[in-house]
């Protein structure tokens, strides 16, 4: 991921023709490198990374522990979702960050005479968590609900995962579409996925002795799954990755649920890819727009902090546990995900 080429470029558009991209203002075409250090999204392996070393493993197991708590599944989707009522921390936080489903009357009742634009997240919201990443398929009836919602919405996907491969996932050519954590709309190097090959040779020569450890190029960034694999082995995962990106200072890790994800050290993240697809598709009036972004990861809250600063629209975060979000609102599992698209499109049908 050779980042010296700065001239940004739009890569194989599925959905957004270039023509949309004409006349955005330049700090939105282009990518600026940060200086090292730690930040709140992640941590800057690039600098002084020998004495750091065990700082920032531990610091990453620290994070890898405490990512993806495991909890009940949902029914709807083959998994267990009993007693969760009883749970009195949920039930504090869901005062805080209220149920989309619940406060729905609210939510549309704002967006009365104004355009909706809707922004979804893949892994975690439209699909199922599951053990392997190449089986998180999305069921027929959240893809018809997704493209019932295209119909009378905006839409855009904004995944971790590369394009094309989201795009297989979720099959609908009415959609928008930003891979790489949004960096899959625009990148600055035609290299960056010869680079982005270099590094997933390496990152799995090293992890081909842990057992259920996998690596996954997703173009711009790099997955390094660790779900599968047995506890006393993520520290080993954490420090191997740690080695391998010694030779890639230009490659951050941050930790998403159950994955470490290596990616440029560039200021770009969803919340940047979010703005630049509303700028692109004449969406950025924050007076007649509300967008709504539904996302269950860390990476999703760079969008919901973004919704929030703009003071318009509605960040909802996809989650069974308590967390610290900037999200407004909450749905518990993507079969309430679905839900709530079905409640926008029967609403939308009955507003005209
Ligand atoms: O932004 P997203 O669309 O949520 O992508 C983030 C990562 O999602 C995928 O990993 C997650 O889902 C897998 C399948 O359910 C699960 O096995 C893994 O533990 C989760 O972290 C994807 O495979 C990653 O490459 C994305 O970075």
């Amino acid at each position: 991921m050779d980042l010296s080429n700065s001239s940004p470029v739009i890569t194989d558009p599925v959905a957004i023709s270039q023509p949309l991209l004409g006349g955005l203002p330049s700090n939105l075409m282009q990518f600026s490198v940060m200086p090292g250090g730690y930040s709140s999204s992640g941590m800057n392996v690039g600098v002084s990374r020998l004495k750091i070393e065990e700082v920032l493993v531990n610091g990453l197991l620290d994070a890898m522990k405490s990512s993806s708590p495991r909890r009940r599944l949902n029914v709807a989707f083959g998994e267990d979702n009993s007693s969760e009522e009883e749970d009195p921390a949920y039930s504090a936080w869901m005062a805080k960050c209220p149920s989309a489903l619940a406060s729905f009357k609210q939510i549309v009742a704002s967006a009365q005479g104004k355009k909706i634009a809707v922004f979804l997240d893949y892994d975690g919201t439209l699909s199922p968590i599951v053990d392997d990443p190449d089986k998180a398929v999305m069921s027929p009836v959240m893809r018809a609900a997704v493209r019932n919602v295209a119909k009378y919405f905006p839409t855009a996907i904004v995944s971790g995962r590369s394009r094309n491969k989201v795009f297989e996932f979720v099959k609908l050519k009415e959609l928008y579409y930003a891979g790489s954590h949004g960096m899959d709309i625009m990148a600055s190097s035609a290299n960056h996925e010869h680079s982005s090959e270099k590094v997933t040779n390496s990152l799995l020569q090293v992890v081909s002795g842990i057992e259920g450890a996998t690596v996954e190029n997703n173009k711009f960034c790099v997955s390094v799954h660790y779900r599968n694999v047995a506890e006393k082995d993520w520290k080993l995962v954490a420090r191997l990755v740690n080695e391998v990106l010694e030779a890639f200072p230009r490659l951050k890790v941050t930790n998403g649920r159950m994955v470490l994800e290596v990616r440029p050290v560039i200021d770009w993240d969803k919340g940047k890819a979010v703005e630049f697809l509303l700028q692109s598709l004449g969406l950025d009036d924050s007076e007649n727009v509300i967008p709504i972004y539904i996302g269950d990861d860390r990476t999703d809250e760079d969008a919901f902090k973004v919704l929030r600063q703009r003071n318009c629209g509605y960040g909802i975060l996809v989650s069974q546990v308590p967390k610290e979000t900037e999200a407004f609102y909450s749905l518990r599992d993507p079969s309430e995900v679905m839900e709530f698209l079905n409640f926008l499109v029967r609403w939308k049908k009955h507003s005209v």
